[in-house]
């Protein structure tokens, strides 16, 4: 059995890119200040990095599957141009009141539920306890929480971070280019 490995589970959305509002586009995905620099310096560090995204856009009917892989296949290569391998990439395509019928269903990967990081942590054999969950919403914390994620860390980069929100989350941070001076620090 190989070691555990430790990661930094990231949401997208307010956290990696500037959340317009179901971005879709390549044209609207716009990295946050840093943020590529700090996932190259986390890389380092010894994590792996782990996309773990909400999409009820495709639920919503807003877009399709299609359309979220193309965009994500030029984010993930985007990233590998500037030596950033993402881990593992997963999201939900589902939303309890869809439009579109076939994505319409309580499921247990949209965040605040843990199925997208617990099917990580089978398939990429992750150390929770030494990982960190980033996001901008009180939903990706309770998200970390309940996957058994060592330390959650809510940023200001994206939705209006609320004192519930600062009360739940272990850390909370300007921005995910911030995350590895903090870990540093301890
Ligand atoms: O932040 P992540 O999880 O990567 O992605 C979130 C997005 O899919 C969208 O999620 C929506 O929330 P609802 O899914 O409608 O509750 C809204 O917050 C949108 O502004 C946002 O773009
Ligand atoms: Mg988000
Ligand atoms: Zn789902």
């Amino acid at each position: 059995m190989t070691a555990k490995v430790p990661a930094i589970f990231l949401d997208r959305d307010g956290t990696v890119n500037v959340d317009h509002g179901y971005v879709h586009e390549i044209d609207d995905f716009q990295f946050i200040d840093g943020v590529i620099e700090a996932m190259q310096e986390l890389k380092k560090m010894g994590y792996a990095l782990v996309l773990v995204t909400n999409q009820s856009g495709i639920a919503r009917g807003m877009y399709s599957e299609d359309q979220f892989m193309q965009l994500t296949e030029w984010m993930d290569w985007s990233l590998a141009d500037r030596d950033v391998d993402l881990d593992g990439i997963y999201y939900c395509p589902h939303h309890p009141e869809a439009a579109v019928e076939s994505y319409r269903q309580q499921c247990d990967c949209r965040k605040p539920q843990p199925g997208m990081l617990l099917s990580a942590m089978k398939e990429l054999n992750i150390d929770m306890a030494a990982s960190y969950m980033v996001g901008d919403k009180i939903d990706d914390i309770q998200a970390g929480k309940t996957a058994g994620v060592g330390t959650t860390v809510l940023v200001r980069s994206g939705e209006t971070v609320t004192a519930e929100g600062e009360k739940a989350a272990d850390w909370v941070i300007d921005s995910l280019a911030d995350l590895p001076k903090r870990i540093k620090q301890g």
